[in-house]
């Protein structure tokens, strides 16, 4: 089911922190939300997931205004995965997996044998069963935020919101984790991930909405949305979107203003004039990705 978000406004200490928000998240796909820090993406994530409450507009998944729906019933439907959830450290890794499946219990809350399956597969598809038996407290960042993640994935959402699931992970398991996301929404999921990646927006989403100081400036699928000119007015950056060599996706590569500059002083040498934006990057024949 996909989500629509019509002129949702939240409003905090004064300030407004979501902004008249329009959006549509498609269903069966994966969403990412992007946009520089407070821009609003955690608390446009809490207000889907009713953690906070929206001041204005209307949240819809489906047909069905989620502010309509019980407690329960929307804790059965929306799981939010984010790294500062707050669990008792004290847990082992599968006890603080079966909680996501609370809302799906029975009045007496026993977990049965369907309940210990599901969460089975959960410590499985994020890699955690090995730690399964272990106290939460005792994790590295990265094992603790794939126990996040499947804690989410546990509570078989139909919208799953997820807040930087590449936060504290390593190379190869950013993109285990993009690429499980990136299968749940195949499999019907809606997912909506916040990112700060834009190369990993561009490899894994379906459809992006950039966030900018609470509005949204921009939605669409990737190879539209992410231009060198947006990236540069939304982060303030040098950007070139080239061709991902191994994918074809669309590959950004950014540089801070000063990066590349001329340098300073009398005795400078004047720089070369920069080559020209290319749209596609081939790489040299000495390219290691190529000799590989
Ligand atoms: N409890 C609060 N009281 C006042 N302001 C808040 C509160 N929570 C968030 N904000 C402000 O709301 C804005 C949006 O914050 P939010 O965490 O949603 O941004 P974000 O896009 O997720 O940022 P980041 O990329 O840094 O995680 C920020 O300016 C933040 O300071």
């Amino acid at each position: 089911m996909s989500l629509d978000l019509s002129r949702v406004r939240f409003d905090r200490a004064g300030r407004t922190i979501i902004d008249d928000v329009d959006a549509t998240l498609p269903a069966g796909a994966l969403t990412a939300l992007i946009g520089p820090n407070g821009a609003g993406k955690s608390t446009l994530l809490h207000l889907i997931a009713a953690v906070e409450r929206a001041d204005a507009g209307e949240l819809r998944l489906g047909d069905r205004p989620l502010d309509a729906m019980r407690r329960r019933e929307r804790a059965k439907v929306v799981a939010l995965a984010e790294p500062q959830a707050e669990v008792d450290g004290r847990l082992t890794v599968e006890a603080s997996v079966a909680l996501g499946r609370t809302p799906h219990l029975g009045a007496f809350g026993v977990a049965g044998p369907r309940d210990r399956a599901i969460v089975d597969d959960a410590l499985a598809a994020v890699g955690a069963a090995s730690f399964a038996r272990r106290p939460l407290d005792s994790l590295s960042g990265g094992e603790r935020q794939r126990v996040t993640l499947a804690r989410a994935i546990a509570q078989e959402p139909t919208l799953l919101l997820v807040d930087e699931p590449t936060n504290h992970l390593d190379l190869g398991s950013q993109f285990v984790a993009l690429d499980l996301l990136a299968g749940l929404a195949r499999d019907g999921l809606t997912v909506v991930a916040a990112l700060h990646d834009l190369s990993h927006a561009a490899a894994y989403a379906d459809h992006v909405v950039v966030l900018a100081a609470g509005r949204v400036v921009a939605a669409g699928a990737p190879a539209d949305v992410l231009t060198a000119e947006l990236v540069h007015e939304v982060y303030g950056v040098r950007a070139e979107v080239l061709v991902h060599p191994l994918t074809g996706r669309p590959l950004i590569a950014v540089a801070s203003p000063g990066v590349g500059a001329a340098p300073a002083g009398p005795a400078a040498p004047v720089p070369a004039a920069a080559p020209a934006a290319s749209a596609a990057w081939t790489p040299a024949p000495a390219d290691p990705v190529r000799r590989g």
